[in-house]
């Protein structure tokens, strides 16, 4: 086991190209265009992007399952399209289609897995951990989405590797399976496993993550812990969020006010207001509700948190992109 806070993982100017794709009259597509990125042992680093940003190709040549057009990557110090055996024993996959064996039976499976590790985790204890007991005979093929996450996360952690890469890990779990998988993955980040996970949910990103990765269009554009993300970009910013009918101009609780915030409805009936906000403003939305006789379904005033942030860098590089379009295609035209 490595120590805590050293790398487990470091990536550096990653390239990927793939094709060639017919659509593109037979040229190759650049899917990473250079991603840096260090994860290391005894945290939780979570990669976030849209969807296509190139997260699981990554995850996938940081794996060592699909060769880099360039750049560099150390997985526990080695080269891992070069890894033996022995590299591989020390780290734990869990891939996005889950990769298991349609006939086999779960815990028959997990045993089988377990047998190829010198010493592995104790088999029943992971079961019983991840509830993969009520359905342990029944199988691969016939178990639910939730059910097969279940058990390619015990697949990847029965091995006790040090460092463990998880595609989406939660995706499809019921409130109470996330909730299992959350708090396995908060011990193992105790027991100094590097954890390193994809994920769509924000909220599980904003409670596990200790470091965030975003990639948008093969990049990295912003890296950091959630408080970092969160306050290297809105230092004031507020957020307020009401749910009431659709259609109201909203903006007009703010006509009194030197300073506009932005005010948006979507979708119908959810409105937000970003800005600096305080509680005067809660107070002019509340008098202006109160005035034309409305009673919302919610109300409130917060900070903004990792899904704001997360959109909003989105936005921004998706704009930067069209811009750096239009420019090339002006150039081309020029
Ligand atoms: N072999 C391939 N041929 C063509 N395009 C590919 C290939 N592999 C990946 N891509 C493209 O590369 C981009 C990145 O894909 P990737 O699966 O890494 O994204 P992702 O961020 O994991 O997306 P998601 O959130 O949907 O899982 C996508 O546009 C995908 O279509």
């Amino acid at each position: 086991m490595l120590t805590t806070g050293s790398p487990c993982l470091e990536i550096a100017g990653l390239v990927k190209d793939v094709g060639p794709i017919p659509t593109l009259d037979g040229r190759m597509k650049r899917v990473l265009a250079g991603v840096d990125l260090t994860a290391n042992a005894g945290e939780i680093t979570v990669i976030l992007g849209v969807n296509g940003a190139g997260k699981t190709t990554t995850l996938e040549c940081a794996q060592g399952l699909s060769r880099r057009t360039g750049g560099t990557v150390r997985l526990l110090g080695e080269d891992p399209e070069r890894a033996g055996a022995e590299l591989r024993a020390r780290v734990g996959i869990m891939l996005q289609e889950g990769g298991l064996p349609p006939s086999a039976r779960p815990v028959a499976l997990l045993r089988h897995v377990a047998g190829m590790y010198a010493d592995p985790a104790p088999v029943e204890a992971l079961v019983g951990r991840l509830g993969i007991d009520e359905f342990a005979g029944t199988s691969i093929r016939r178990l639910s989405g939730g059910q097969k996450q279940r058990v390619a996360l015990a697949a990847a952690l029965v091995g006790r590797p040090d460092v463990v890469f998880l595609d989406e890990p939660s995706a499809g779990l019921d409130p109470q399976s996330r909730q299992l998988v959350v708090g396995l993955l908060e011990e193992l980040r105790s027991d100094g496993l590097g954890i390193i996970l994809t994920t769509h949910l924000l909220d599980d990103a904003e409670r596990l993550a200790d470091v965030v990765h975003i990639l948008d269009r093969g990049r990295v554009v912003a890296s950091g812990s959630v408080a970092e993300l969160l306050a290297g970009r809105h230092d004031a910013a507020r957020r307020l969020t009401l749910r009431t009918e659709p259609g109201l101009p909203l903006a007009e609780a703010f006509a009194a006010e030197r300073r506009r915030p932005s005010v948006t409805e979507g979708p119908a009936g959810h409105y937000t207001v970003d800005g600096e906000l305080t509680s005067g403003d809660l107070l002019a939305v509340a008098s202006w509700l109160h005035a034309k006789g409305i009673l919302p379904h919610r109300l409130e005033l917060g900070r903004q948190n990792l899904e704001d942030v997360f959109l909003t860098i989105a936005a921004e590089s998706a704009e930067e992109a069209a811009s750096a379009r239009e420019g090339h295609a002006a150039e081309e035209t020029a």
